[in-house]
């Protein structure tokens, strides 16, 4: 950028609020872009429409639907605060030559911690243990307040990209034996230096698994890949940790399962709706742990979010490759 000239627009849905771009990324947004936010956009005259060059979304807003990208004609690029993007029609956008990115590198890391965490607090029943600890005149902890070991259990993974991967290093080191599912198979040294064994089946998985541990991205293949049928197929010692999308899991059958002993247990990071209604039956239930999506939300991941979406609008904005460009499919 020379002297003088003007930065380029980039639109966000605001700053700070539930779905804004974090206060602390600001002054380096600020360096590379004249930051408008939605509020800015929809006040303004035609002037600053023209501005906008780039979209930065923060936790799936603002929506891109046909009339936002109609109203944008310099638009050329929109990067995504995550991984996933169901929320997206990629098609639509690409459409009006815009290119999307995601951000693979910066949420792989804290989005397996998430897991790891879910999983180990499903087993030890943290949660409970914690009103145990709480509640007044209460009797310290029964004799039979008993968790499932981790250490030894079998693990299954389905979907072993970066996050499925990282998973599979973390429960390596509490000597889980481990299972993955994944369209593709992972080279054999990859699956050796984590001792993961491959299950083309997802049957095979889910019948021999423990812990059974959800990260595909939710495409209309794996809409409820998880249903009656496959929790059926698992251990009713067998718990269940979703990472992805509410929606890979078939929500009802899974109250179902939870409430009749089919599975022992859920722990969710993702639902739906998000959040859940406050009268939702899983809301209810004593085997389940639920965390409002917090996959990715570490300090560090934020930051490297934002990193990683300025470095892929740079690319976008200068011709060059975009390193975590999404193509539609
Ligand atoms: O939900 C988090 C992500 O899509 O990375």
């Amino acid at each position: 950028m020379m002297e003088g000239e003007e930065l380029p627009g980039l639109l966000v849905n605001e700053v700070g609020g539930m779905h804004g771009i974090l206060h602390d990324h600001v002054e380096f947004l600020k360096k590379h872009f004249c930051l408008i936010t939605m509020k800015e956009f929809l006040e303004s005259e035609k002037n600053l429409r023209k501005k906008v060059q780039a979209i930065y979304l923060w936790w799936h807003k603002p929506v891109i639907d046909k009339d936002l990208l109609q109203s944008l004609p310099n638009l050329k690029v929109i990067a995504n605060s995550g991984v996933g993007m169901d929320h997206l029609d990629l098609k639509l956008i690409a459409s009006f030559g815009v290119k999307m990115a995601n951000a693979p590198r910066a949420v792989s890391s804290s989005t397996a911690d998430t897991g790891m965490a879910l999983l180990l607090a499903s087993a030890r029943r943290l949660v409970e243990g914690y009103h145990v600890a709480i509640s007044p005149g209460m009797e310290y902890c029964e004799a039979d307040f008993l968790g499932v070991e981790v250490t030894g259990a079998t693990l299954g993974i389905i979907g072993m990209g970066s996050i499925g991967y990282k998973i599979a290093l973390r429960a390596k080191a509490f000597e889980m034996k481990i299972l993955y599912h994944n369209r593709t198979r992972r080279k054999e040294q990859e699956e050796q230096a984590v001792g993961a064994i491959y299950c083309e089946k997802l049957d095979d998985l889910l019948c021999q698994a423990d812990f059974v541990m959800v990260v595909v991205s939710l495409t209309p293949q794996t809409h409820k890949l998880i249903g009656k049928r496959e929790m059926e197929l698992m251990k009713p010692t067998a718990t269940l940790v979703n990472i992805s999308r509410g929606a890979v899991v078939d929500q009802e059958a899974l109250v179902i399962a939870l409430r009749t002993g089919v599975i022992r247990a859920a722990a969710l990071d993702v639902t739906y709706p998000e959040p859940l209604p406050r009268d939702h039956p899983l809301l209810k239930l004593k085997n389940v742990i639920i965390t409002p999506h917090l996959g990715i939300k570490t300090d560090k991941a934020t930051r490297m979010i934002t990193e990683e979406a300025v470095e892929n609008i740079l690319a976008a904005l200068t011709g060059l490759p975009m390193p975590s460009e999404v193509l539609p499919s």
